[in-house]
């Protein structure tokens, strides 16, 4: 239920209008006596229209009022005061904005005039417009012009526009007096968004009325066309009265409302009684003279006040026909089409500017990956180059520690040397009476005495040659020692740097490198040369402690010999002793029972035992592998293996070859002047290791080595030439056995030889037991060993079956060889075996133990492996004492044990 609502405003009133007699007079206005301005009048009566306007619900404000009183100004307004009009608008596109999102609005515009009852479209003034109405009694304006528009700016330009269409003429009351009744017409139609069937529209009109002021004939003086004009609007404005004054009556006293009385009030018929919320602005005049009108004004505005209307909202429901449906879909299908090809062109570009991307970032990623690729192969080279440049260096420093082992050891040994010959020197000079004495007993008691012995006995005791050697040796050794310092000293810093380089390098890498699996692999490779590195330092260091061991090892063994041969020295002095009642001091006998008791224990041969098992387990502990042995250790460890194995074997049985001091045959020695002298009878190396380690070894082992010993550490240096022999003989186990069966008979024949021989110069022997000095064996004795050499008898069978004739050659050169030997035989030897022979020989001949001991030829020749053993080893040393030594052992065993057995 709306309610029309009358304002009326007092201006203030302005001085009356001069008339002009020559035209029509104009009311002047005295603005500045305006009570209220626009913005007032706007904000009271119109702008709570709006959210009805744009819900569906039709309003009408309309100016009203005689003549100059202000509505024109009221509704239009100045371009520096917006009227009613302006504000309006402003305000409904305002809302229109505001809930735009889920509602379709559609506002348009149409503006016309009603000037002396005709209707003229402002917008489009080509016609007469005609008045309609519907069916349902809805005013409709034939052939109006309406105008879409969105914003009001465009219909504040379709009103200026329309303005200037508008009738607009001086008059006696007012300069620009409007001749018409101006409607501004604005329809806003509400929908929502969402497509429906059944679609609900909403449409609110607005009608801003302007209308045009009665005028009293007697004011205005018009004539002809401005009072035909005049009794228009009247007449129109008497109706619209009327229409108000019917409206305004309550009850049943309403009577009929004439709108069709004038176009202005059909126009308005809804505005003013049926479906619309109506405002009306009464103007009057401040001015006395108008007093009639003012008051008539108020009236009508009093009685438009009652007015009560029924105010609706314009709904409509729009029933859609088959067509407007096919359309509908037409519209959605193009939609959709559109729609769809929109996304996929979005798509297309997507994915083009996908495939740019992945292009670019490829190429890119293509480009760095190349680069990355080119560096690190460049720096990988680089560390594994270092790498290998630490680990040859290392190798190399490891060489020179091996050669500065080696020349120490040749250094020591050659010092032993000198201090040997100095102490001996010393001694003689202290003692020369008595070492004369013993030098010539030792002279008469050896026929093949040295050129060494005949020296020290002519007393001049010149430096021996071998003396000699060792100080040339020990200078260019310890030159070789310099050199080997200032090498090393390089190698360290050379070493130095290029593990700086390398670790340099390392720390590069993971700048270089993006990917976490190549710095993964990268840090693997690292670590792997790094434990190469480490492992050569810990080769270096085991091969140091296996030296040590080895060197340990050998001297041991040395010892062990040494041990074995006094043993058997002792027990064939006690044989002696007893055999011949000799007197011995109590202290000696005691000595001897002392050392009895400690052979029978085996308290030395267990703690050797013991010691051979801790060195294995040591070596086992420092030597993980085959490939961490440095060649030279692994050679020597196999002789020291085989050594300890055939010591214990066969230790009691022969005596073992000891030999402190012998020429040097390293290679630093072998460039000496005195060397050069004494090498082609020297025969023993000086050490296990040098022999193992030099060529020269290698060439003392090979059958033409004439003149040089097997290795020390060999305990069975026979076997082992043995072995050599029947490798370069090639002789098959068939013919070794058939060798060994007739070695056995020759063996007998011979031992039965020496048996008769001993027996026939038994008598002699005990004549002789007084003489120290009778240790020479007899022509026949000389003769029976020297044909007793089991080639003798050999040469009618077994030489002439098996064995070239150079091994005949070979034989008879075992004198010559042995004498060269003795010459430089060590120095227990020359003490011993003067000890050895005081005591005359006796036939039997068994130590405590139980176990023969027999000189080497004795055996070689009573056993075929044995015998063997001499066919290769041309150059044993063994052999020259034998004659001289041991003749008494010969026959003394020969009843006691078979030999051949
Ligand atoms: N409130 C106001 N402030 C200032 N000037 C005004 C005001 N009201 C009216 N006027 C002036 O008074 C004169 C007459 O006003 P206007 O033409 O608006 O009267 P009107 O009622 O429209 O007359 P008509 O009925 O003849 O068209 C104009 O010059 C207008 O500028």
């Amino acid at each position: 239920m709306g309610a029309f609502r009358q304002q009326a405003y007092n201006v203030a009133p302005g001085p009356p209008h001069n008339k002009s007699s020559e035209g029509p007079s104009v009311q002047q206005t005295d603005h500045s006596c305006l009570l209220l301005q626009i913005e007032e009048v706007y904000v009271s009566t119109t702008k709570s229209l709006i959210e009805g306007v744009i819900s569906g619900y039709n309003a009408t404000v309309f100016a009203y009022g005689p003549t100059g009183t202000g509505k024109t100004y009221t509704m239009l307004g100045l371009d520096s005061e917006p009227g009613i009009y302006i504000r309006t608008l402003n305000d409904l596109f305002r809302a229109i904005e505001v809930s735009s999102n889920s509602l379709d609005y559609t506002v348009s515009m149409s503006y016309l005039e009603i000037y002396n009852e005709i209707i003229r479209d402002l917008l489009n003034p080509a016609g007469v417009l005609e008045l309609r109405e519907d069916a349902k009694g809805n005013i409709q304006i034939a052939g109006i012009t309406e105008f879409s528009t969105s914003n009001a700016e465009e219909i504040m330009e379709f009103l200026r526009k329309g303005n200037k269409q508008r009738t607009q003429e001086p008059t006696a009351a007012n300069r620009t007096s409007s001749r018409s009744h101006a409607v501004l017409q604005v329809t806003v139609k509400q929908k929502s968004k969402g497509k429906d069937i059944n679609e609900e529209v909403c449409i609110g009109k607005l009608f801003m009325v302007d209308l045009a002021g009665s005028e009293r004939a007697s004011q205005t003086r018009h004539c002809g066309k401005r009072m035909k004009e005049g009794a228009h609007i009247n007449l129109s404005l008497l109706a619209l009265g009327n229409c108000i004054n019917a409206l305004s009556e309550k009850g049943g006293n309403r009577t009929h409302v004439n709108f069709r009385d004038s176009k202005l009030t059909r126009l308005l018929k809804d505005s003013l009684g049926g479906n619309s919320r109506t405002v009306m602005i009464a103007h009057i005049s401040p001015a006395s003279t108008s007093f009639e009108e003012s008051r008539a004004t108020l009236i009508y505005a009093y009685r438009a006040k009652n007015i009560k209307t029924r105010v609706k909202r314009n709904l409509q429901n729009v029933s859609y026909h088959i067509a407007q449906y096919t359309s509908i879909i037409s519209d959605l299908r193009k939609e959709i089409e559109h729609l769809e090809e929109k996304i996929k062109q979005q798509e297309r570009e997507k994915k083009a500017e996908r495939t740019n991307v992945s292009n670019i970032q490829g190429g890119v990623l293509g480009k760095a990956s190349s680069y990355s690729r080119e560096q690190m192969s460049i720096l990988r080279e680089q560390l594994i180059s270092a790498f290998k440049e630490q680990m040859e260096m290392r190798r190399s420093l490891l060489q020179l520690e091996n050669t500065n082992i080696e020349l120490h050891i040749d250094t020591s040994r050659h010092l032993i040397t000198i201090a040997d010959w100095e102490q001996d020197r010393a001694r003689h000079d202290k003692k020369p009476g008595q070492k004369i004495k013993r030098d010539k007993t030792a002279e008469n008691r050896l026929a093949d005495s040295t050129d060494e012995e005949n020296e020290e006995e002519d007393g001049s005791s010149p430096e021996p040659h071998e003396v000699t050697v060792a100080r040339e040796e020990i200078s260019m050794l310890l030159a070789e020692q310099i050199k080997n310092a200032s090498l090393k000293a390089e190698l360290e810093k050379r070493l130095s740097n290029t593990k700086l380089k390398a670790s340099q390098l390392e720390r590069l890498f993971p700048k270089q490198i993006s990917s976490e699996e190549q710095q993964e692999v990268l840090r693997l490779l690292c670590r792997v040369h790094e434990l190469e590195v480490e492992n050569t330092e810990l080769q270096a260091k085991a091969l140091c402690k296996e030296n040590l061991l080895c060197q340990k090892d050998f001297v041991i063994l040395h010892y062990q010999q040494h041990r074995t041969l006094c043993d058997e020295i002792i027990q064939q002095q006690q044989t002696l002793i007893e055999d011949y009642k000799i007197h011995v001091p109590e202290s000696l006998e005691r000595l001897y029972q002392v050392h009895s008791l400690e052979v029978e224990k085996g308290t030395l041969n267990r703690l050797q035992q013991f010691q051979f098992v801790i060195s294995n387990t040591l070596r086992d502990c420092l030597v993980s592998g085959e490939s961490f042995q440095h060649p030279n250790i692994k050679q020597l460890e196999k002789a020291v293996a085989e050594s300890r194995k055939s010591f214990h074997s066969q230790a009691k049985l022969e005596l073992p070859l000891v030999r402190i001091k012998s020429n040097s045959d390293s290679k630093t020695s072998g460039s000496t002047p005195a060397l050069l002298q004494t090498r082609p009878n020297s025969s023993v190396s000086p050490t296990t290791f040098n022999l193992l380690r030099t060529p020269t070894f290698q060439r003392q082992n090979t059958p033409a080595g004439k003149g040089n010993f097997p290795s020390l550490l060999s305990p069975n240096p026979l076997e082992a030439q043995r072995r050599h022999s029947l490798s370069v003989k090639g002789l098959s186990p068939e013919l070794l056995e058939e060798i060994a069966v007739e070695t056995k008979s020759i063996s007998l024949v011979a031992a039965r030889r020496r048996l008769r021989i001993l027996r026939s110069e038994s008598s002699f022997l005990v004549d002789e037991r007084k003489s120290p000095t009778s240790l020479d064996p007899s022509p026949l004795m000389k003769k029976a060993v020297s044909n007793d050499n089991i080639l003798a008898a050999l040469q009618l069978k077994t030489e002439k079956s098996f064995f070239p004739s150079k091994f005949h050659r070979d034989h008879r050169t075992e004198i010559p060889i042995g004498r060269r030997y003795t010459k430089n035989r060590s120095r227990s030897f020359e003490t011993i075996f003067p000890e050895i022979s005081k005591p005359k020989p006796q036939n039997h001949h068994s130590n405590k133990l139980g176990i023969l001991s027999y000189p080497k030829t004795t055996l070689a020749a009573l056993n075929s492996k044995t015998f063997l053993k001499l066919k290769g080893a041309v150059t044993h040393p063994i052999s020259v004492p034998t004659t001289a030594v041991f003749k008494p052992h010969l026959g003394q065993h020969s009843g006691r044990r078979d030999f051949i057995g």
